[in-house]
């Protein structure tokens, strides 16, 4: 079976480096003229499928916007997973789960299974509970072709008192998740299948990446304030690994599908030029 790190490297070289996020915040659904309730959700969700998901490599759906409107909000996310499966793009849930291990099995189920409703190519996971108790998703993941972006070096001001804590081994907490995946992925090509979260906000990281050997997922573009010509700063020797990844930049030219599809060309070009001064 292929594995999820060789089907983001083929996505990625067909459709160009770009993730762009599904998170249809209460505002946006105002600012589209459709209703804060389920149908607005599975409209917005419809016109978003329809414009882009035939065309950028991986799309992210927030699972939070779906979860606050219950189990009829969960169906639409369903639905959504669906859609996107078939309009050729890679699904990344952006869940951010992580626990003990044999509940982080649970979860693993839930998101990694195929036999699952809620089955994507790849979920976000919080390492807090130490890197070690994602374990059963990293299995999981690797059984079936799937994939695992941990939280690393995150995007909003709060994540660094903790990501940049130094334990007693005189690493950063960061540095221990990138050692641990670059660990997961080691001997893998084209590219590894367990990837690393970091912000594009952050400037230079000073931590290493270039060994991770897997996608870097890079949020906080656009709408938190870092442009494409940050990404250099940020990753340096680790650029050529980059998937920069937009939300509101881009759902912020909705619900026409043309300005949509138009808002995805931009920043595709823009990443493309930045990735490419490697
Ligand atoms: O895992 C993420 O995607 C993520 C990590 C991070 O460090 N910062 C971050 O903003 N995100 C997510 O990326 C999206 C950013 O949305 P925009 O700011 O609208 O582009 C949200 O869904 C966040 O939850």
């Amino acid at each position: 079976m292929e594995s999820f790190g060789a089907r983001l490297h083929r996505a990625v070289t067909e459709r160009g480096p770009l993730c762009v996020g599904i998170d249809p915040h209460p505002g946006l659904l105002a600012r589209w003229g459709l209703p804060d309730d389920v149908e607005g959700l599975d409209r917005f969700c419809r016109i978003v499928v329809e414009a882009i998901g035939d065309r950028v490599a991986v799309v992210k759906p927030q699972s939070a916007f779906f979860e606050r409107f219950g189990s009829r909000g969960v169906g639409i996310l369903e639905s959504t997973i669906r859609q996107l499966r078939n309009s050729g793009s890679l699904v990344l849930l952006d869940v951010k789960r992580g626990d003990i291990g044999s509940t982080v099995s649970a979860y693993a189920s839930a998101y990694l299974d195929p036999s699952s409703s809620l089955y994507v190519d790849a979920v976000t996971a919080s390492p807090y509970l130490g890197v070690g108790s994602l374990a059963p998703m990293f299995d999981l993941a690797a059984a079936h072709g799937g994939g695992v972006f941990v939280l690393a070096l995150t995007s909003n001001p709060e994540g660094a008192a903790v990501q940049r804590a130094v334990g007693a081994d005189g690493r950063t907490v960061a540095q221990t998740v990138i050692d641990e995946i670059s660990q997961l992925n080691r001997g893998a090509e084209p590219l590894g299948s367990f990837g690393l979260v970091v912000g594009a906000t952050i400037g230079d990281t000073g931590h290493d990446l270039a060994a991770v050997n897997g996608p870097l997922l890079a949020p906080g573009l656009g709408a938190q304030g870092a442009t494409a010509a940050d990404l250099r700063t940020v990753f340096g020797s680790a650029l050529p690994s980059v998937l920069p990844s937009y939300s509101r930049e881009v759902l912020g030219a909705g619900p026409d599908e043309a300005a949509l599809r138009a808002a995805t060309d931009r920043v595709l070009g823009e990443c493309r030029a930045a990735l490419a001064t490697v």
